[in-house]
């Protein structure tokens, strides 16, 4: 059974617990804290478990070449990359300002801490777990630093290898983390031949002892919940208010009937992958009352409509399998009547039922 751990107040995942469903704002609120309050309303509303957004120490994470690499892309909100992320960074005032937001209506807030400088300032905000997006998962060190901060970890693993997600693994445990992977593929919109769902299950025999999820970027809603049939227990998707905005991730986010359809869709399907057991569920009885088959016998060996004298040995041409009234004795044991005795006279058409034969 893989773990189970709180992953905010509340809230357990892994499991049986419901699918903890992320709603990632990332960068798609535009730098506009007006936008980023409706998507964190559009996330409560449609049923999220949470919304995310993404914090960066830009002079941390980034060196300074990085910054000033000119930035030409349609999707750019400056000249330079590091004016472009500057344009799309909210400040510590403003990431507290959307916490008491998503406080007041009653959603989980968290982001991903995108380098230590900004997990450190997560870490005091009091969000209730850190995402490690899948562009820090490779980064070890700090894997480590942000394990000793003692919260719960998500880990996407988008552009790494089983090698590396097994050395944070490691570093995880060893830290005693409660953590989680996510399967995912850093591509924006992400095509069904590169999204590889598989993986959940590949990471599950690795981490036997680990919940384990899915982060998408593949555009619609089908592909997630076969992430849930394959076994997830955490799912993120970047949402947004229009696909066509400009933004590098907004065509491969979901708008808001989207991602109330996929709450929807993944808690209908929760409901429907039940139990392993296999036996005739409650819900059947009617549809077994009115047409399960039950063994009757014809006399054909004595003829058609011949009574069958009680003591005649029972063999497989006097048995035939319909829908009986009374019901008899369950088809699927027929080769155990074989040989058996009639205990009585059997009319042609009537059920064989328990003490008939012995
Ligand atoms: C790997 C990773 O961090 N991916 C993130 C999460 O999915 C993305 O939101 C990027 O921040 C975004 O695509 C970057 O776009 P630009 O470079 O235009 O700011
Ligand atoms: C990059 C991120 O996530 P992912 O790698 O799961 O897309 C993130 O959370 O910022």
């Amino acid at each position: 059974m893989p773990l189970e751990f709180e992953i905010a107040p509340d809230r357990k995942i892994g499991g049986n617990h419901p699918c903890f469903i992320i709603a990632e704002i990332g960068q798609n609120h535009q730098g506009d804290m007006k936008i980023a309050k409706d998507l964190i309303k559009v996330a409560k509303d449609a049923g999220a478990d949470c919304a995310k957004f993404q914090k960066s120490e830009l002079s941390y994470k980034f060196n300074k070449s990085a910054l000033a690499r000119p930035y030409t892309s349609k999707n750019s909100w400056g000249k330079t990359y590091g004016e472009h992320k500057e344009f799309l960074e909210f400040s510590h005032d403003q990431y507290k300002e959307l916490q008491d937001y998503a406080n007041q209506i009653g959603i989980y807030f968290t982001a991903s801490g995108m380098d230590e400088k900004a997990v450190d300032f997560l870490h005091d905000l009091g969000v209730p777990f850190f995402k490690v997006g899948s562009g820090d998962t490779n980064n070890l060190p700090y894997i480590a630093k942000t394990a000793e901060k003692g919260r719960p970890m998500v880990v996407s693993s988008g552009m790494q290898s089983m090698d590396t997600m097994k050395k944070v693994y490691k570093i995880l445990k060893d830290k005693g983390a409660d953590f989680c992977f996510l399967q995912c593929t850093s591509a924006y919109p992400l095509n069904p031949e590169d999204v590889h769902l598989r993986v959940i299950e590949a990471y599950q025999k690795e981490f036997p002892d680990i919940p384990i999820g899915y982060s998408g970027h593949e555009s619609g809603t089908t592909i997630t919940l076969g992430a849930i049939a394959l076994g997830a227990k955490v799912v993120e998707r970047h949402i947004t208010m229009d696909k066509t905005w400009k933004g590098s991730d907004h065509e491969a986010s979901l708008e808001p009937d989207e991602l109330k359809d996929l709450v929807t869709q993944i808690r209908t399907l929760e409901k429907a992958l039940g139990g392993t057991f296999k036996e005739m569920r409650a819900c059947e009885l009617p549809t077994f009352n009115k047409i399960k088959r039950h063994m009757k016998w014809i006399g054909e060996e004595f003829g058609a409509a011949r009574d069958i004298p009680s003591g005649a040995e029972i063999s497989a041409d006097m048995l035939a399998v319909k829908v009986a009234e009374p019901k008899g004795i369950a088809p699927e044991t027929i080769s155990s009547l074989l040989g058996m005795r009639a205990t009585r006279a059997i009319d042609f058409d009537d059920s064989i039922r328990e003490g008939d034969v012995v």
